[in-house]
C-alpha cells in the first residue's frame, strides 16, 4: 500500500504544447492517502485514462512527478510500480481453473505452495468464489471473471494500489449493483489504496470516500460525495452530479447580499463577487428549491411546464420569464400550484458562480 502524490503534473500528447487546449491533463496536484478509496469521475475525453496511465507508468508525464510513499517513481516502468489493474474486460486465463488464475501472480513471484493455497482460499472466500475454485474460468459469467481479475490483485501483498478502469462495463445491469457493493465491502476489509475510474456518478459516489471530478483535462473538484452534492465548486460538478443536476441561472448583477436573476433579487450564501468576472451565474440544486406557500411573500414567479413522477418525489420543470428553466424536486404529498406559482430558494444552498467557479472557492482545490 502506498500514499500516492501527483506533484505539478501536466501532460500533452502534442510535441510542442503552447495553447491551453494542447494539454490533455492540465496542472494537477493531489495526495491520495494510503488505504483510501478514490474515484476519478468525468465524461469521455476528460483525461481519466491519461491520468491512470501516468500513475501505472504506461505514460510519462510531460511535466511533474509521481511519488509513491514519497519515492519518485516517475521514471520507473509499470512492472516496478507494483500496481494491480482491473480493466473493462476481464483479463484472465480461460483454460486455467479459478484457483490457478488466482494463484498465478503468487506462483510467478516464487511464493511457497502452502502460502499460495491459504491466500487463494482466503481471497476466494471474500469474493464468494470458493464453490467455483476448481472450475475452468472460461465457464464463468462476466461478473465471475471480473472477480477473478480483482482477486489476482488482492492475493498479492506487494501491491501499492489497485486501479479499476470502468470495471462494470461488461457486467449485466442487474448484477452491477451487487459487484459495486462488493467492491466497496472489499475495500473496507482489505484497506488497500484503490482508484476507480468511471464516467458513472453512481459508481463513483458508491465506491469512493473521495471523488476527483474532471472536465476537459482539469480537476474541477476533489471531495466527498456529500461535498460534491452540497458544495459544488464548479457549475460542471453541479450539472454532472445529481439527477437532475443543479439549476444554473444567468445572473444580471448584485444588489447587496442578493443576486439578480430575471430581474428578481435572490439571496445567495456567498454574495462577495471577488474579482471581476465575465460571466456570473447562480447555482441551486432542485432539492433546495420549493414552491412558495400561498401566503408566503416573495419568490420568483414561474410557469410550471411539466411534472414528472420519479417514484418517491416528482420533478417539476418550470420557466421564469418564459425563458429561464428552473427544476424543482417536490415531495409526493406537497401540492404543485396550478397558477401563480412562485419559487423560493434555500439561501444556504444558493450560490454565486463567476466564470464557472463558485465565488470564494479556489479552482480545483479540495472541498
Ligand atoms: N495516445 C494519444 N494520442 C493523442 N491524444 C490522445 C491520446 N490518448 C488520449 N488522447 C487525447 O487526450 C484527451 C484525454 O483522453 P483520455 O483517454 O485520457 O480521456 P478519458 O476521460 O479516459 O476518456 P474515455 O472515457 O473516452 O476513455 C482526449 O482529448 C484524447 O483525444
Amino acid at each position: 500500500m502506498a500514499t500516492i502524490t501527483l506533484s505539478a503534473l501536466r501532460h500533452s500528447y502534442e510535441p510542442d504544447p503552447s495553447r491551453d487546449e494542447d494539454w490533455a491533463l492540465k496542472r494537477l496536484d493531489v495526495a491520495w492517502q494510503d488505504g483510501g478509496a478514490y474515484a476519478l469521475l468525468g465524461p469521455s475525453g476528460c483525461g481519466k485514462t491519461t491520468l491512470l496511465n501516468i500513475i501505472s507508468g504506461l505514460v510519462r508525464p510531460t511535466e511533474g512527478r509521481v511519488l509513491f510513499d514519497g519515492r519518485d517513481v516517475t521514471d520507473r516502468p509499470p512492472d516496478q510500480r507494483h500496481i494491480a489493474q482491473v480493466f473493462q474486460f476481464p483479463v484472465i486465463y480461460d483454460t486455467m481453473t479459478v484457483r490457478q488464475n488466482l494463484a498465478f501472480p503468487l506462483r510467478n513471484r516464487g511464493v511457497d505452495a502452502a502460502t499460495i493455497r491459504d491466500r487463494v482460499e482466503e481471497i476466494a472466500a471474500m469474493l464468494e468464489l470458493t464453490d467455483r475454485l476448481d472450475r475452468r474460468a472460461k465457464g464463468l459469467t462476466a461478473d465471475g471473471k471480473q472477480k477473478i481479475s480483482l482477486g489476482r490483485g488482492l492475493v498479492r501483498d506487494d501491491v501499492n494500489v489497485i486501479m479499476f478502469d470502468e470495471p462494470l462495463t461488461v457486467i449485466d445491469p442487474h448484477l452491477k449493483w451487487q459487484l459495486r457493493s462488493k467492491l466497496k465491502e472489499l475495500h473496507q476489509r482489505v484497506g488497500r489504496t484503490m482508484i476507480y475510474v468511471t464516467h458513472d456518478q453512481t459508481e463513483a459516489l458508491t465506491f469512493a470516500d473521495q471523488v476527483v471530478v474532471m472536465n476537459m483535462g482539469q480537476v474541477v473538484q476533489v471531495g466527498t460525495p456529500v461535498d460534491l452534492f452540497e458544495r459544488p465548486r464548479h457549475t460542471f460538478v453541479g450539472h454532472f452530479i445529481g439527477s437532475p443536476g443543479m439549476n444554473v441561472l444567468p445572473c444580471e448583477g448584485l444588489d447587496g447580499r442578493h443576486a439578480l436573476v430575471g430581474g428578481h433579487a435572490v439571496a445567495v450564501a456567498n454574495p462577495d463577487p471577488g474579482a471581476p468576472a465575465r460571466h456570473m451565474e447562480v447555482g441551486v440544486r432542485p432539492e433546495f428549491v420549493a414552491f412558495a406557500e400561498p401566503g408566503e411573500a416573495g419568490g420568483l414567479p414561474v410557469a410550471v411546464t411539466r411534472v414528472r413522477d420519479a417514484g418517491r418525489y416528482r420533478i417539476a420543470d418550470t420557466r421564469l420569464n418564459g425563458t429561464v428553466p428552473i427544476t424543482v424536486l417536490v415531495d409526493e404529498d406537497t401540492p404543485i400550484p396550478a397558477e401563480d406559482a412562485r419559487l423560493v430558494f434555500h439561501p444556504d444552498h444558493t450560490r454565486l458562480y463567476a466564470d464557472g467557479w463558485m465565488v470564494g472557492a479556489q479552482p480545483g482545490g479540495a472541498a
